[in-house]
Parts: structure tokens; sequence; C-alpha cells
């Protein structure tokens, strides 16, 4: 069966010939086709590129995030480039994933919204999810690869066994018994069955797991990287107010609670306007910080269908509210959108005011990446400090700016060329938005420092608001130093060059107070280590440039390194990876499509996410908060508190190892205790059959077994016929020293302290050993006669003992031929003597060959030669 039959969606085909529609199962769609999507909601069963009209999409199941994504068609451009390169970083924004649930389809007046399949099957996302859950990712962990080391050299161990055999088949016999005896065949069984219970355990907890063999490694993460908004943050976000940007100045702030509302202005329109709200049922969607800011702005919104040949035909308009002073009348239509990506770190929109022919352009983004594509006079004198002012308060800043596009041709929506619209914009103002600690937050890292466990942040946002963030979430100490690595690319003849500054002194520090070195390409100048507790911050830039021109630096930064901010998806998972090659067992723990790499790459990766599973990461939690991750990380161990180191990865380290070795000198020393002991004992003979006493008692081997075990035994005046194979004083003792043994190292092995709960709390466990070692110790020493007798004929042959059931719970075997033989007992009139009994009639046809023959399996529309 392919994965794409498995969703029954029927598609529309579209026939390029003559343009007609045809109905298509979804099985048949293959690279190429055209489709055409209708206005219900439906699973996309291919991946495929957008070519016109839009879509809103839930992408959940690819990023676990459950807002709603807006698809743009590809531009229909005249160039060589193929549409990927064209697209750049953004090119996803184009394509319609398979196993995304399309909610609103947006056709143009042109005609219906059209996509071309780009994958099918296995080769989709969802494909890819399927395939990363049948043929998972092969984990590196060293305890496998020590146990498979561990497995082998038992195997060899038994084949020098079976040297000591003599004929060919006692060599084959021998070699089976000593194999599965060496080799402990329940041991995969026990791993499996330990993970499926942990992951039973885990899911109780709301943390859903997608990727099984990962468990394993959960308790050995020593690194959590945490993502910062909407993980050690609030997902919501609380409008603050915006800075307007005047005569090159920045005004004071314009609180929305408080002042009264914004007079129209440019600034306005980008606070309404620029956004990917989508209406769905009548009520607003989309990313909190859009909804946020458009309900500041106390603007309303409806669909409209625009006559307009060039717009979306169902386009959001947005009109001023009742509370406004202000505003376009007729209300503003959003023609076009370039969503916001997270690599991109900005978006926009082209707008077009009803009944206008001008069209605007809004951009909004990080204040950073807006002022590249402003008009250098636009931006206000006081931006760098007023940003610092409150990003250094832990405060989330967009940066918004504005265009009137000159001239619009009468073009198709899809060729605005981005490059053409988002440049010299003027500058708007800054939203300022505040991000509140989750509750969690706190506790959590805490309880993560107690346990020697590092943490990190790894952000997309601005690294004053990160490093604000860090400190007052606990992630960096309050009393400890932080210091600010930047790094910067060659440039003409100039080399790349990274500096170090302590951020406390961020907003005094002149050039000449800064700790800066020049560090030359090939790496001479060595950098001079900050003493005592520090931690590095760094934003994607400078990690971009030390991955390429300062690998040597790049492990000494991490290992103190805090606060990563400014960081793309892709420098996310790159990060990850080099922390990996630190050997750290890594968790990333995010909530975000920015996200979705490094919770891939990661040892653990655990998306916060409403979905119960997403192709995003192997661990999905329920609870939106980083609560998660002390239970991910004590999750086989269940005890309250997590231990201040972690468990041992390999099967051959020092710890486990000395365990072994002081269990096998135990063992030996007591076997060896009993093996000479009892050579020394006045009955002890080397052949017990002869020195056993013949009876007329049972010639059980059981009787045999525990009889010979003891000297009372031994001489017992009852005498038991020991003629029988088992005839060794030493196996007789060595036999149940072993058996109680292993009862005692099963209770000895299972450890609690520090990473689970001792032992003896898991009482069904306790009762079993006790009661196991409880009936050794009684069959060992019980010296009554029809004890072993019992045991042979009622429990070992147990026939007895299932008759006996069956009659006490009334059971009753199901088979057909027992229950006619109950209903005979029953029948009264069986069997009916002296009566006779007559079939019906039959009919028969005259001409035998005429007769029809009916074959129930046969159909009458086949054809049957
Ligand atoms: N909807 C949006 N529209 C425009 N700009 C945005 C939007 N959302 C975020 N930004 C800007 O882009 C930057 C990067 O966003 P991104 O989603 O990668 O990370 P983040 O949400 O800030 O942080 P994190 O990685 O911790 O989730 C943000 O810091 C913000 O300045």
């Amino acid at each position: 069966m392919t994965l794409i039959s498995i969703e029954s969606v029927k598609l529309h085909n579209l026939v390029k010939s003559n343009n007609k529609c045809k109905e298509i199962e979804s099985h048949c769609l293959v690279p190429g086709d055209v489709i055409v999507l209708t206005g219900k909601r439906q699973f996309l069963p291919c991946d495929a590129i957008l070519l016109s009209g839009g879509c809103i999409v839930n992408e959940s199941m690819l990023t676990g995030e459950s807002i709603p994504v807006s698809k743009t068609p590809l531009p229909n451009n005249n160039h060589t480039m193929t549409w990927k390169a064209h697209s750049g970083e953004d090119f996803k924004r184009h394509i319609l994933f398979c196993g995304t649930e399309v909610i609103q389809t947006k056709p143009t007046s042109h005609g219906q919204v059209k996509a071309v399949v780009l994958k099918t099957g296995f080769n989709t996302a969802k494909g890819d999810l399927v395939r990363s859950i049948l043929y998972p990712k092969p984990m590196n962990f060293k305890l496998y690869r020590d146990a498979f080391r561990f497995l082998m050299i038992l195997a060899g161990v038994a084949v020098i066994g079976t040297i000591y055999t003599e004929s060919l088949t006692e060599v084959v016999v021998k070699a089976l018994i000593i194999i599965t005896t060496a080799v402990p065949p329940a041991l995969s069984a026990a791993l499996s069955t330990g993970i499926m219970y942990a992951q039973r355990r885990l899911k109780t907890k709301g943390i859903f797991c997608i990727s099984p063999q990962r468990i394993n490694v959960c308790g050995r993460l020593n690194i959590i990287c945490f993502d910062k908004t909407g993980t050690l943050t609030e997902d919501g976000l609380d409008l603050c107010g915006v800075l307007p940007s005047q005569g090159n100045c920045l005004q004071k702030l314009h609180n929305f609670a408080s002042d009264d509302t914004l007079p129209w202005s440019p600034l306005l329109g980008a606070l309404s306007c620029c956004h990917s709200l989508v209406s769905i049922d009548g009520k607003l969607q989309g990313d909190r910080l859009d909804l946020k800011m458009f309900e500041g702005t106390q603007w309303e919104f409806e669909q409209s269908s625009s006559e307009n040949k060039e717009t979306v035909s169902s386009s959001l308009v947005l009109k001023p509210g009742q509370a406004c002073r202000s505003g376009p009348a007729e209300g503003i239509a959003i023609i076009h959108q370039f969503p916001f990506s997270s690599s991109l770190q900005r978006m926009s929109v082209i707008t077009q005011e009803i009944g206008q022919d001008n069209h605007v352009v809004y951009m909004k983004g990080a204040p950073e990446m807006v002022i590249q594509f402003c008009r250098e006079d636009s931006v206000p004198k006081g931006f760098s400090s007023e940003l610092q002012f409150y990003t250094m308060k832990g405060f989330r800043v967009i940066g918004l700016a504005y265009k009137v596009l000159e001239e619009v041709k009468p073009r198709s929506n899809s060729s605005f060329i981005r490059e053409d619209v988002e440049s010299d914009l003027e500058f708007l103002g800054l939203l300022i938005l505040e991000n509140k600690l989750k509750p969690e937050t706190k506790p959590v890292l805490q309880e993560l420092s107690a346990a020697n466990i590092r943490t990190a942040m790894i952000t997309g946002d601005n690294l004053q608001t990160a490093i604000t963030v860090a400190k007052t979430s606990g992630l960096v100490p309050e009393n400890s130093s932080m210091i600010l690595v930047e790094a910067e690319e060659p440039s003409g003849l100039s080399s790349a060059k990274i500096s170090w500054h302590p951020v406390e002194s961020q907003e005094q520090t002149s050039s000449n107070t800064k700790v800066s070195l020049n560090i030359n390409i090939e790496g001479r100048t060595i950098l001079e280590e900050a003493q005592g507790d520090y931690y590095f911050a760094m934003s994607g830039s400078t990690y971009q440039v030390v991955l390429q021109h300062f690998q040597s630096l790049l492990p000494k930064l991490l290992v103190n390194g805090a606060v990563f901010a400014r960081m793309s998806p892709g420098q996310k998972s790159s990060l990850i990876e080099e922390f990996q090659k630190l050997d750290y067992y890594v968790c990333m723990c995010g909530d975000g499509a920015n996200d979705c790499g490094a919770l891939k790459v990661a040892h653990a990766g655990i998306s916060l996410s409403e979905q119960e599973a997403s192709v995003a990461s192997p661990f999905t939690s329920r609870t939106p908060n980083i609560k998660c991750i002390p239970e991910l990380i004590n999750l086989n161990h269940a005890y309250p508190k997590l231990a201040p180191y972690r468990p041992p990865a390999q099967l051959m380290s020092p710890p486990l190892l000395l365990s072994v070795v002081i269990h096998v000198i135990v063992t030996t020393a007591i076997q060896v205790y009993g093996f000479v002991v009892v050579q020394q004992q006045t009955w002890y003979s080397e052949h017990p059959s002869r020195a056993c006493i013949y009876g007329n008692a049972s010639t059980s081997n059981t009787s045999t077994f525990f009889n010979s075990t003891g000297p009372q035994t031994a001489n017992t005046q009852t005498g038991f016929d020991l003629n029988m194979n088992h005839e060794s004083y030493e196996t007789a003792t060595l036999w149940p020293l072993t058996t109680i043994h292993c009862i005692i190292v099963a209770f000895i092995f299972s450890k609690g302290k520090p990473f689970r709960q001792a032992i003896y709390t898991n009482y069904i466990f306790t009762a079993v050993l006790t009661i196991q070692l409880g009936v050794c110790i009684f069959l060992l020493f019980a010296d009554i006669d029809n004890i072993y007798k019992v045991m042979e004929e009622f429990i070992i042959e147990n026939r007895k003992l299932w008759l006996l059931m069956k009659k006490c719970f009334n059971y009753k075997s199901k088979s057909q031929y027992r229950k006619t033989i109950r209903a005979v007992e029953m029948d009264q009139n069986w069997p009916p003597i002296n009566q006779s009994y007559r079939t019906k009639p039959v009919i028969r046809h005259s001409d035998d060959k005429a007769q029809v023959y009916s074959n129930p399996a046969f159909e009458s529309n086949e054809f049957v030669k």
C-alpha cells in the first residue's frame, strides 16, 4: 500500500491539454500533475508547489505549531534560476506539504488555486515522518555498542566451553546449552520491555515519543538548550506601546492601554495591516505577536471579495473601529504578503486603500533587520540607545517601516519581486512588547542547575533581550559575569576579528575600555580566558564567523556559552551538532517552527506542542512549559530529585564494573566455601548413590535433588532411592546456593538512589522476591515426604490442578464439539429411538445437464473461460 492511498482523498487533476478538470484518486497523482484545490478543508496527499491563489495551512504535523500558515504562489518570473534557488531560504512558503491540512484557499479573480505535484509517497514530508519512525537514525549510544561487545564476549566464552566435550553430537548439544546459558536470551526482551514501560510512563505525564530508542539517552543528558519565546517565556505577549519616529527622532512611548488611540498615520497603517492574520470561521487567527499588535489598534476586519482583477479575490480588509479617531473609511485590503520567516527575521505586506490606486508596502521585523531596508536618513538618531534601553529590560522590540509603491504595473500579484518591494523604506517606529517568564521556568532551571546539568538559551530574539531573560530566569547565575563575544567577517584587507566585552559595562564602554583582541584567520593570537564563573553570549552572525574562521576557539566558547541570540533555524541545529561533537548529551526544548531542525538533531528534542506527535521532534510535551525536562531525564527513575551526576553510559564504566567485580568475588567465595565444606562432611561420598539407603519411597528426580542436599537428608531414615542421574553432593550443594544467590542479586542490582526510588518501594517486586526466597529455603530444609510428590504431580505436571481450577471456576471449553456434547447431554429426547426423519423433497430437473451450478464465490459479471 502506498502512503498516498492511505489518504483516500480525491483531488481534481488538471488536464493540461484542454484545461479541463478530472477527478482522480490521490494515489494516481505523480510529480508534475497540476491539481486544483477547492475551498473545502482537506489533508494534502502529496508535496506540491503553489502556482496560483493563496492557501492557509495548518502545519502542526510538521512543526508542532498549530498557528495557521499562509502560503503564497511561486512568482512567475522569466529567469533561468531554479525555483528553489530563486526563492532562497524562504522557499517553503510556496510549498504545500503532504499530511498538512489546507484550512482555507484564496482563489484569485483570474481563476482557481492551483498547485503542481512536487513529490509523492515516501519522498514527501509525511513520508519523511513515517521513514523516521520505521528507520530511525541510528543512535551512536555507547550502551548499545558495549552491550553488543558484551554479548560477543559471552558467546566467545561459550564457544571455548565446547572444547571440553567429546563426541560431535555432544559438542552440538553442549554448545547449545552453554550458549543459551551464557548469552542471556531475555536481554533484548528485557531492554525492549524497559523502554516500553518508560514510554508508557511518559505518556501518562503528557509526553509523547515517536523514537523510543532515544529514551535510554535521556538519563544521560548533560546540557539542555532552550528556545526563549514560548518556551522560557510566555507564549502570549503583552503590548506595551509604540515609539513613533518623527523628524528623525524617536518620540515618547505611546501606551495603547492608557493613551488615546493613535491618529491615522503610516505607523497606524503598519500596525493594522502588517501581519499574516487570517479569518477562519469569522475569527482572526495567526501569530500571537500579530494578534496583539492588531488588537492594540482597535481596528476591525472583514473578508472581502474584491472586484479588482489584480487582487486575491478573497483578501482581508481592515477598517478603523468605532473607537478610532480617523482612518480610511472604506478600509485597506492586503493584496500581497511576504510572510514572516525566522531566517529572514521580517515580513512585508502590500496593501491598497479601497477605492484608491496607490499601493503601500509595510514591513515589520527584527529592528536591526528592518533598518537595513530603510533609507539611512529615515533611521532616527537615538535608534541604538532606545533599542538597547528596552532590550536590556527584557522587552521584545519590533521595527516597523513603509513606502508607497510609485508604479504598480498591471500584473499578477505573484510577480511582486521582494527585493524591489523591500527597498528604500521609511522607518516608522518601534513596537514594544513585554514577554513574561513562565512561572515554571525559574524552579526548573534551579533544579537542573542543582543536578549539575548545564543550560543554554538558543533564540531568534535580540541578544540583549536574551541576556536579560537569561539573568532574570536564573539560566545564568546572578553573581556570574557575562562576556559578550563579537566577531566580524574579513573585509577587504582586514582579517576576521573576534573580541570579548564584559556585558555589564555595555552602556558605558568606549572603545578603549573594551577587552578586545584581534585574532587573524590563522588564529595566532590567544584568548586570555576570563577567570572564575563566567558565561559567553553571542549572536548568530558571530557564531557563523567563529564557525568559519575561528574553529579552534569554538570548543572553548561552547563550554561556557550560555546565550546564543539572533540564531537562524539552520544555526540552531548547527550549534546542537557542535555541542554533540564535544561529547555532550544534548536536549533541545522548543516550541516553534524555527526550532524543528535543532529538535531533530539533538539527542533528545522535546517540542512543546498541543499535537500528540509531530515530525518536528522525537518527544512532544502537551504540558506547555519546561517542567517536562526533569520528567524526561528522570523518567526511568521516578526518584523525586535529580541526582547531581549522570548514570554511566557505558557498560564498561568503572562504577558498573566495580559492582560486577565485587559480586563475582563474593559469589566465588561462597561457592568455593560450599564446594570445600561439603567434601569435608562425614557423610560425603564421591558417588552418593552408593552412600544412600535404598528405600521404598518415591523415585522422582525432585526428591533426589532435595533430599541429597544435606546431611540430615542423606542419613534420613525415610530413605529415597537416589540411584538416578543426579548423584553429586557438590551439585546438590551449589545449586541451592546459586538459586538463593540469584534472588539476592535481583534485589541488589536493582539500583535505587540516586537515580531511582529505593527498590523496596516497589512493593510487588519486593514481595515476589521475598516469596521466592521463602519457598527456596522452605524446599531446601523441609523434610516433608509428600511435598515433592505433590509438587511434581500438582505443580509441574499440573493437569490435576488445571482440572480443579476448571471445576472451581466452572470453565467450559468453547470448542464446537464440546458444545455439541453438552447440548446432547442436555437433550432429553436424544437419541430418538424408534423414530425416523426424512429430508425435504428434492426437486429434480428432467435434464441433468441443464442444471445450474451456483458458486457462491463467483460473481455473475465475472468472465469464466
Ligand atoms: N510575526 C512577526 N513578524 C515580524 N517579525 C517578527 C515576527 N515574529 C518575530 N519577529 C522578529 O523576528 C525575530 C526572530 O524571530 P524567531 O521566531 O526566529 O525567534 P523568536 O520568536 O524571537 O525567539 P525564539 O527563537 O526564542 O522563539 C524576532 O526576534 C522578532 O524580532
